[in-house]
This record gives structure tokens, C-alpha cells and sequence, in this order.
């Protein structure tokens, strides 16, 4: 099994560290999700990893070997960095044929992935007339045109129709259930969510957080439950009586923190307190990835100089 493994990576700039001595290991069978703000080193760790550049120093390694000490590399990761690398004046089904002849990969491959990726209709036309997501699509059949233990993909989602994008979590989540180590960027949190199993999040080219995607979201953030009514006094006063954590926003929406749906239907009900909604509101990742990184601004903040 092909697992990820980076260890006191480092890259510099110049006098820019994109990398900063981050260790990580990305595990197969499950979806790995990697995240962080613009410009945290997500890019830069990928490219390290696919040995596109080379580390200031650490290492970073694909089942214990770096990418150029692979034999067959295609066969043992495929990668979607930059949709927009194939050759523009090449057919979909030509780019393929080539990357599949340069990395001893049977042809008949080509004709699979191209049909698996939804290509297969438009395999003869030349790239440059593609949309971005179809280029998207075909970057991800070149990712996979080697069958690869290991698959990493950078924003794959970015120009996807709405079908396009079910499309691609289902192809991730079968991926990793075939064994397969993924390890997919991303800013679409809520989609991010769906697929992943695992979070890898950087900030500043520091590691910020490796964990299970269902504990990152537990520990940082706390469901509450919403109200409406018609008698906000009554609702107040009921809440207040019973020590409840409540508060009103500006539209008239109570939030009811550490509270469960049920207690509060149940006392509204007897109260007779009119009920236009009640809802328990799940924490997602997209409120526990903005606390994360708000924390972490915060903590780096440098005081500004008068
Ligand atoms: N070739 C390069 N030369 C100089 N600086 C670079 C180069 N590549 C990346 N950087 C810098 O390294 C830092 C990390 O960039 P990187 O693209 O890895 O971030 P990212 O997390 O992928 O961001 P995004 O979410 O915007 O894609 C940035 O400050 C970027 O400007």
C-alpha cells in the first residue's frame, strides 16, 4: 500500500517559505481532504511530492521512495495539478494515447478512462476548444489512466457543472474505497465535507491540523438549536425561566446553544408558545475551518507599528 509520507518539509523562495517544516502522512482507504488559505503551501507540498521541485530540505515520499526513484510513476500516482497543462492543439483521446505510450500503459486504458470520465463523446475534439470543465475531466483521466495507488488532485472541482461535481464525489469516495490513497485540495468546505474522511489543513506553510473530518468539526464547533415564533416575549421569558443559552438575532431567529430539539419542543408546546420553526442546526466544517483559521490569524497577527 502507497502511503504519503512527508517529513520536515521545507521550501523556500527566496526569502519566502511556502513549506515550513511541516510532517504528514496521508493513509490509503480513506480520502484525505487538504486544506488552508490562499497561498498556505498547498500547491508547493503537492508539487514536492510529485518531485516537480525540489525541497530547501525534509522529504517527501510515496511508499517510502521519492517520486523520482519510482519505477513506472504514472502507474503508482497520478496527479491533477494545473487543468490547464494539456496540449491545446491535441484531441482529449490523442493526449491520453501519448501519455499512455511515453509510461507503458496499454492503450486500450484510454478508451476506459475516457468513458469513465464522461469524455468519451467529445474524445475527438481538440483541447484548446474545451470548457474548464471538461479540461478539468480530462485532467483527471490523465490522473488515473495508470491506475494508481496513490491519486492527488488540486481543486479538482473547480469549473465542474453541479453534475460534475456528484460526479467527482463519487469517484473519490469509490477510489478510496478500492484502497487508494487521495489526497485532495480544496476551498469548497461544504463539498469537502461530503467527500472526505480526513483533513490535512495548512496555514502559513504550517501544519494546522491532521484529523478525522467528524472530530475537527466536534471539537471546534457546537450544534444549537433555532427558533421562531410569533411571541418572541414569551419565548424569551420561557428560555430565561429554564437557564436556557439563548439568543435573538437581527431577523428575529432565537439560537439555543447546548440544547436538544426535543426538550425545547416539549417545553414550547406545554408553555403554549407558538412554534414557526424549530431546528437542531449540525456544526459543519465550513463554521470549524473559520474558527481554525480566524484562531490562527489572530495568534500570528503582528502588532502594527504606529
Ligand atoms: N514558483 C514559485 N516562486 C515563488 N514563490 C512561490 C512559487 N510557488 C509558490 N510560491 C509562494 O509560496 C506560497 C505558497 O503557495 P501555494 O501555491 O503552495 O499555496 P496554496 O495553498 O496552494 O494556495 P492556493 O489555495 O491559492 O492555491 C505562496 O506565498 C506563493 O506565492
Amino acid at each position: 500500500m502507497t502511503s504519503i509520507d512527508v517529513r520536515d518539509l521545507t521550501k523556500e523562495y527566496g526569502t519566502r517559505r511556502a513549506v515550513d517544516h511541516l510532517t504528514f502522512s496521508v493513509r490509503p482507504g480513506r480520502v484525505t481532504g487538504f486544506l488552508g488559505p490562499n497561498g498556505a503551501g498547498k500547491s508547493t507540498t503537492m508539487r514536492l511530492v510529485l518531485g516537480l521541485d525540489r525541497p530547501t530540505s525534509g522529504t517527501a515520499t510515496l511508499g517510502g521512495r521519492p517520486y523520482g526513484e519510482l519505477p513506472e510513476p504514472l502507474r503508482r500516482v497520478g496527479a491533477l495539478l494545473d487543468a490547464r497543462a494539456a496540449h491545446g492543439s491535441r484531441t482529449a483521446r490523442d493526449h491520453l494515447r501519448a501519455l499512455a505510450a511515453s509510461n507503458r500503459i496499454p492503450l486500450r486504458r484510454v478508451d476506459a478512462i475516457l468513458e469513465e470520465t464522461g469524455l468519451a463523446a467529445v474524445a475527438g475534439r481538440r483541447v484548446k476548444t474545451y470548457s474548464l470543465g471538461m479540461r478539468q475531466r480530462l485532467g483527471i483521466a490523465a490522473a488515473l489512466l495508470g491506475d494508481p495507488e496513490a491519486i492527488l488532485l488540486d481543486e479538482p472541482a473547480n469549473g465542474l457543472d453541479p453534475e460534475g461535481i456528484v460526479w467527482i464525489r463519487t469517484l473519490l469516495r469509490r477510489l478510496a474505497a478500492e484502497g487508494r490513497t487521495v489526497l485532495v485540495s480544496s476551498h469548497l468546505m461544504n463539498e469537502t465535507a461530503v467527500f472526505a474522511d480526513h483533513l490535512v489543513i495548512l496555514g502559513r506553510g504550517r501544519l494546522l491540523a491532521d484529523t478525522p473530518v467528524r472530530d475537527f468539526i466536534h471539537a471546534r464547533v457546537r450544534p444549537f438549536v433555532r427558533i421562531r415564533t410569533t411571541d418572541a416575549a414569551a419565548l424569551g421569558d420561557l428560555l430565561a425561566r429554564h437557564g436556557h443559552d439563548a439568543s435573538r438575532d437581527e431577523d428575529g431567529t432565537w439560537t439555543v446553544r447546548h440544547a436538544r430539539v426535543d426538550d425545547l419542543g416539549r417545553l414550547m408546546s406545554e408553555a403554549g408558545v407558538p412554534v414557526l420553526e424549530l431546528a437542531a442546526q449540525e456544526a459543519t466544517l465550513e463554521q470549524a475551518y473559520l474558527d481554525l483559521t480566524a484562531a490562527e490569524a489572530e495568534f500570528t497577527a503582528q502588532p502594527q507599528e504606529a
